[in-house]
């Protein structure tokens, strides 16, 4: 019995933020990302063009269906035969829609997410614990009763800081070749992930270290699994910052700091993206056309290393993450490995709890389902 590892679920759900497949859905796509989110036009219709440059259409959704496939065979070579679904937060096939329908045909009723976010805030992990509140609740409307439940932030899960480890010691490969001999006063490491608010970053510190002291633990563990040669000196820096001017988000932008870098002399940098499990646009164009042009102009070296995208480490990770957290709803108490000295986080740890990351304005959240009791 192949499915009692993921007992009592009925159905895996990989959950993604979803893009616009053809010109025509950039907009729409946009306006679904935005609702309410109070981004000026002139930074929609900035990033509506990255879109158009790529024809409009995002790499995000063959990513997912290629991780949807590594992931339906690593099921299967672990004799787990439950179904595996896809649904997005913005773009078909939406998460309610796909949810309602398998509960339908199926009768499921117990569906376990995987988000493809590994980091902590309301971006990243709290916004997708609302959407399976909505989605739970437009389907009860139609007399469907599912619960939504997800695996826990994996930032520091051995299988995800494996991936990333080998796509850093591929990318210093290709990086010495690029520079002739790895020199760590002229070269350096730059880690990337997404840009946040500032009071987005503070609530994530409320119950965990926090969005950018996730990153900070995975690249001091990562620079630690390094050679001596290849232990250049690593910074974090951000991009696809978006919002009013006025807001403050999260610094530097890699941009300002490559800038800075090349002043100090700096002649070459290895732009790793630990904050992006695979090439989504903001990898396309912030980093591969936009950085890489700002390194042109510098006369800078530039290498971008790959995503984790479907790496075996990263797949067969994500699995054991899914029989862990079946395991914790049948109350056995599983081990919740992570990379040294790092504490597990997310649903059943208590650390990812109802009141995790809240945002400005509170909404409801699924619960940590048969594991935290609801708070009131
Ligand atoms: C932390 C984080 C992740 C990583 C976690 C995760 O993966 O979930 C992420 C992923 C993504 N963000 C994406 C696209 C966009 N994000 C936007 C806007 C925003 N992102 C934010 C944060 C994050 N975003 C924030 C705080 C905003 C401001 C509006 C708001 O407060 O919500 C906008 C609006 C235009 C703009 O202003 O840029 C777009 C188009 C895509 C799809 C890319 C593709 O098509 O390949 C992906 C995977
Ligand atoms: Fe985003």
């Amino acid at each position: 019995m192949g499915n009692m590892s993921v007992a009592p679920f009925d159905a895996i759900l990989l959950m993604s933020f979803g893009g616009p497949e053809k010109p025509a859905d950039v907009l729409p796509f946009l306006q679904n990302v935005t609702r309410g989110r109070g981004i000026p036009v002139e930074r929609l219709e900035e990033v509506g063009e990255h879109y158009y440059m790529f024809g409009g259409k995002s790499p995000i959704n063959e990513q997912n269906q290629a991780l949807v496939r590594a992931l339906r065979d690593e099921f299967a070579a672990r004799g787990i035969d439950t179904p595996l679904l896809w649904g997005n937060r913005n773009w078909q096939p939406y998460l309610a829609e796909v949810v309602g329908n398998h509960a339908r045909m199926h009768g499921s009723r117990r569906f376990l997410a995987i988000d493809t976010s590994a980091y902590s805030s309301y971006s990243s992990c709290r916004q997708y614990r609302e959407d399976f509140a909505g989605a739970v609740a437009a389907l009860e409307e139609q007399g469907i009763e599912v619960v939504i439940d997800k695996v826990r932030q994996y930032y520091n899960h051995p299988g995800f800081a494996q991936a990333q480890l080998d796509c850093l010691r591929r990318g210093l490969g290709e990086f010495k070749q690029l520079v002739g001999g790895l020199d760590r006063s002229r070269h350096k490491i730059l880690f990337v992930t997404h840009s946040i608010p500032t009071s987005m970053q503070k609530s994530s510190e409320k119950f965990t270290v926090g969005y950018q002291g996730q990153h900070e633990e995975l690249m001091k563990w990562l620079s630690a699994e390094l050679d001596g040669e290849e232990q250049l000196d690593a910074e974090l820096v951000f991009c696809s910052r978006s919002g009013s001017a006025h807001t403050p988000w999260l610094e530097p932008d890699i941009n300002d700091r490559m800038r800075e870098l090349s002043d100090s002399g700096t002649e070459a940098v290895l732009v790793v993206p630990i904050g992006f499990v695979s090439d989504h646009m903001e990898v396309k164009f912030d980093l591969d056309t936009e950085a890489a042009q700002t390194a042109r102009e510098l006369g800078m070296g530039f290498l971008r290393a790959d995503s984790v995208g479907i790496s075996p480490s990263f797949v067969s990770g994500l699995v054991d993450l899914v029989v862990e957290r079946a395991a914790q709803v049948r109350a056995e108490e599983p081990e919740q490995r992570t990379i040294s000295g790092s504490k597990a986080l997310g649903p059943g740890s208590g650390a990812c709890s109802l009141n995790c990351c809240e945002g400005a304005r509170s909404k409801n959240t699924v619960p940590n389902w048969n594991v935290d009791k609801p708070a009131s």
